[in-house]
């Protein structure tokens, strides 16, 4: 695929859809699972292939930061070849450049801490306001060098040692998944394993750590999660294999609510039966919203007819989806309630706030809960979209453009976090390349 290019200095005209849509749009893989594939991958005990891996900012990142920690990545298109990070004693300084990759950040601590050298993390200058207090805590706990300058953010420094042997460590997770994920990514390499407890108000994103034990699992590691909040894995080898990406459904997001807001039919081939992706949540929230959706022979189809009701929802175990959502609702014939995601104030900028902030520019009506938004449909005019380096806000501006004429996406190439050509899909989806 070539990706489009567009200058990232201009605003993005996004386009309005013309009449009821008919596209079949090829989503590239899951970030979340390609990320942990290859962190998987790079402490196996042997080569391994991700096939169908996703090639985007993001994983770029990831595929960088494992090979300045000793793995060999090639990336062949979507077939991408690992070779482990070689075990003993590696030497020399390492430095992550983890961007503003919340996989990155958070999965690769524990990496590093497998080796007695420093590892230098550090991102974009809104990841420097990203959470990472606990996981720097649970390190620290576990014998860990953690140097951060007290701050609890990027950018710190990482060494391991013969003292880190594993065992038992508490961790308030209320603020992202991805502390937990992260240390039982690395947790079979430690020699006493791991005993991980997560002990704070709520935990988001379930699906996401479900993803984590399960990728652990289909590479021989022994999980017990049989505890609610409590992990425990087993020291032992991590097994090479050959895995394959499923699309990443919180990116088909964007398309296929297209169909509900422009009406017609949008098809995602390659949508998974089963998924522990959050994206699993959509067929749900789409028929709610005013879809009808379907899925056969491993493609869902959703068509709609311009209709879009509104929905009181809690996305505590999707987060990620819920820029799509707000966008969404902002077009409805109702009002709308996203609880329980709080959470979100700490992704690639303050979700509730950039959402509020934007849409009420639209002349839309959104108030901020403590955990959540309150959306209330009002007619909408073009305005500049400002998106904060967030590439969900970016396809968010996107959606509510195909209604609302005039809307000028700030920064659009933000979307290749995530997505390599963002742009030449929506064009294609709407016919217009
Ligand atoms: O583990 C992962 O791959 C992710 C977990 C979630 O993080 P939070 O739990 O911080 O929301 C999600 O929002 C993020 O996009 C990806
Ligand atoms: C929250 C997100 O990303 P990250 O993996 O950087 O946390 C996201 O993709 O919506």
């Amino acid at each position: 695929m070539t990706a489009t290019t567009h200058d990232p200095a201009d605003p993005w005209s996004a386009p309005t859809a013309a009449g009821p849509l008919d596209a079949v749009v090829d989503v590239p893989g899951s970030k979340s699972l390609t990320n942990r594939y290859l962190v998987l991958a790079a402490l196996a005990d042997g080569p391994g292939t991700v096939r169908g891996a996703l090639a985007s900012r993001d994983t770029l990142l990831m595929a960088e930061a494992l090979r300045a920690l000793g793995a060999e990545v090639d990336q062949r298109g979507t077939d991408w070849s690992v070779t482990p990070v070689p075990t003993g004693s590696a030497t020399g300084t390492v430095s992550i450049d983890c961007g503003l990759a919340g996989t990155v950040m958070r999965f690769l601590p524990a990496v590093a801490a497998l080796q007695p050298r420093p590892v230098t993390f550090d991102g974009d200058p809104q990841a420097r306001v990203r959470p990472m207090g606990p996981v720097l805590r649970a390190l620290r706990d576990l014998g860990v060098k953690v140097d951060d300058g007290g701050r609890g953010t990027l950018p710190f420094t990482v060494a391991g040692s013969p003292r880190v042997r594993g065992g038992m460590v508490d961790i308030d997770a209320s603020a992202s998944s991805q502390f937990v994920s992260g240390l039982l990514l690395a947790a079979a390499r430690l020699p006493d394993g791991l005993l991980l407890r997560h002990v704070g108000p709520s935990l988001p994103s379930l699906p996401h750590i479900e993803m984590t034990v399960a990728t652990m699992r289909a590479a021989g590691i022994e999980v017990d999660d049989s505890r609610p909040d409590i992990w425990q894995v087993d020291p032992g080898t991590i097994g090479a294999r050959e895995v394959r990406v499923e699309p990443d459904l919180s990116n088909a997001a964007p398309f296929c609510c297209a169909a509900l807001v422009a009406g017609g039919t949008v098809r995602i081939p390659g949508w998974p039966t089963s998924t522990t992706q959050p994206g699993g949540m959509l067929p749900d929230l789409l028929r709610r919203m005013g879809g009808t959706v379907g899925l056969t022979d491993g493609t869902l189809t959703v068509t709609g007819t311009g209709a879009v009701h509104g929905i009181d929802v809690d996305l505590h175990a999707a987060g990620e989806l819920a820029p799509t959502i707000a966008a969404l609702a902002t077009l409805a014939d109702t009002p709308s309630r996203l609880r329980g995601i709080g959470h979100i104030r700490g992704h690639e900028t303050d979700r509730l706030a950039a959402l509020a902030t934007e849409i009420t520019r639209l002349g839309g009506q959104v108030e901020q809960t403590s955990d959540g938004l309150v959306l209330t449909p009002r007619p909408l005019h073009g305005a500049r979209f400002e998106t904060y380096h967030d590439h969900r806000m970016a396809t968010a501006g996107a959606l509510i453009g195909l209604r609302v004429p005039g809307i000028e996406v700030v920064d659009v190439a933000t979307t290749r976090k995530t997505l390599p050509d963002f742009v030449g899909m929506w064009a294609s989806m709407l016919g217009t390349t």
